[in-house]
């Protein structure tokens, strides 16, 4: 392989042991990161606002919970993982003040570093450590005593043992158990946001949901719609996930194959490859990162629009009804573990 991989036996759980370490914000992944840090003997404090909804259930799990301000102050190393449009304020309000030579701050993805929207003063170590998957799915990994891969990355190495801390740290959620590569701020900032986008979250959303649309407007059962268009769709990933797409393609029948090279270039063509460079263009441009700064900043009148009409959308109403009939779907993994 062309990347560094890390494994358990490439990293010292003590290096990360040794250390005070504050998780700001308990969401997806603050929790994922608290719970297991804290389950992997590390001193843990979480930073939540007074007001966060968040602070019941930390303190439920618990964990000791403090202002961002306290919790930056009392900690070596500063773990972000707030939302991304909140962190500049965060930092330059609750974090900054309390940063010294020998701390050092981790994010959990690369935006505000990236983009600039964050700037470390040059005496603290600055890396990140970015599962690369959902966070409950990260705890519930490392429950299990697996762990879910992550990406590492150093900015600044103040102190010279930045990546050795990184790694530390990537050890106590889990990821090492299954592999951690090393990459640049830039890199993670700038795939993460593409795969998202164009094919994770937005390609993928728009594709199910057109297709379901194709087959209702012209007549058919939405229940029949929905299986063939989004219930199928986890089946299929999961064969590619398990084998590649060349596994997908054995496992399903001879006609589906035919189709599928016959007609899926003709859905995803050269126009929407084209889309997708200028997608690339915006990430890489800050373009993107500037438009969505100032939609959160205007109060998010786009994206509240957006989440509305999506709610909204037929197939979900379709959906919800037929996961009523699969007793399997009953341990959904946005549940805390
Ligand atoms: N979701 C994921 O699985 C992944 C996320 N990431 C990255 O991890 C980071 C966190 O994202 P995610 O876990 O999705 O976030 P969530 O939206 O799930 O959670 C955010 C948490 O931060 C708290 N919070 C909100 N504002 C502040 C603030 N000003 N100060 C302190 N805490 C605050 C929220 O509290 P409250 O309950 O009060 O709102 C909540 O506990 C981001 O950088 C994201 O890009 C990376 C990989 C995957
Ligand atoms: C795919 C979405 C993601 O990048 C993730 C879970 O990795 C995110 O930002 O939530
Ligand atoms: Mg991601
Ligand atoms: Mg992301």
């Amino acid at each position: 392989m062309s990347v560094e991989v890390y494994y358990d036996d490439d990293a010292d759980l003590a290096v990360i042991q040794g250390r005070r370490v504050a998780v700001i914000g308990y969401g997806s992944q603050g929790h994922a990161h608290a719970l297991s840090l804290r389950d992997s003997g590390v001193d843990v404090v979480v930073g939540l606002p007074e007001g966060s909804r968040s602070r019941a259930k930390a303190e439920e799990q618990g964990l000791e919970v403090r202002t961002p301000a306290e919790a930056a102050a009392a900690a070596d190393v500063i773990m972000v993982l707030a939302p991304d449009t909140a962190q500049r304020t965060l930092y330059a309000e609750h974090i900054a003040p309390h940063l010294s030579a020998g701390k050092a701050l981790f994010f959990g993805h690369g935006f505000n570093i990236r983009y600039g929207f964050i700037t470390p003063p040059a005496e603290v170590d600055v890396a990140m450590v970015a599962p690369k998957g959902p966070g409950h799915l990260v705890r519930r990994q490392y429950v299990d005593g697996k762990g879910v891969p992550c990406l590492v990355a150093v900015e600044q190495d103040a102190s010279g043992n930045a990546l050795a801390l990184a790694l530390a740290y990537a050890k106590a959620i889990g990821g090492t158990r299954a592999g951690v590569i090393r990459t640049s701020f830039a890199e993670e900032t700038e795939t993460d946001l593409f795969g998202e986008q164009a094919v994770l979250c937005g390609g993928a959303s728009a594709l199910v949901q057109t297709g379901f649309e194709v087959l209702t407007e012209a007549g058919y059962a939405p229940e029949i719609a929905y299986f063939e268009c989004l219930h199928e769709l986890k089946l299929i990933v999961d064969l590619m996930y398990e084998g590649g797409i060349a596994r997908m393609r054995y496992s399903v029948s001879d006609t589906a194959e035919y189709g599928d090279y016959s007609r899926g270039p003709r859905v995803v063509d050269a126009r929407v490859k084209q889309e997708m460079q200028r997608i690339l263009a915006e990430i890489r441009s800050g373009d993107f990162a500037r438009e969505w700064i100032a939609e959160d900043d205007a109060g998010r009148p786009n994206f509240t629009k957006w989440r509305a009409e999506g709610a909204a959308h037929p197939i979900e109403e379709t959906g919800r009804k037929l996961r009523g009939m699969m007793s399997w779907v009953d341990r959904p993994i946005t549940e805390t573990a």
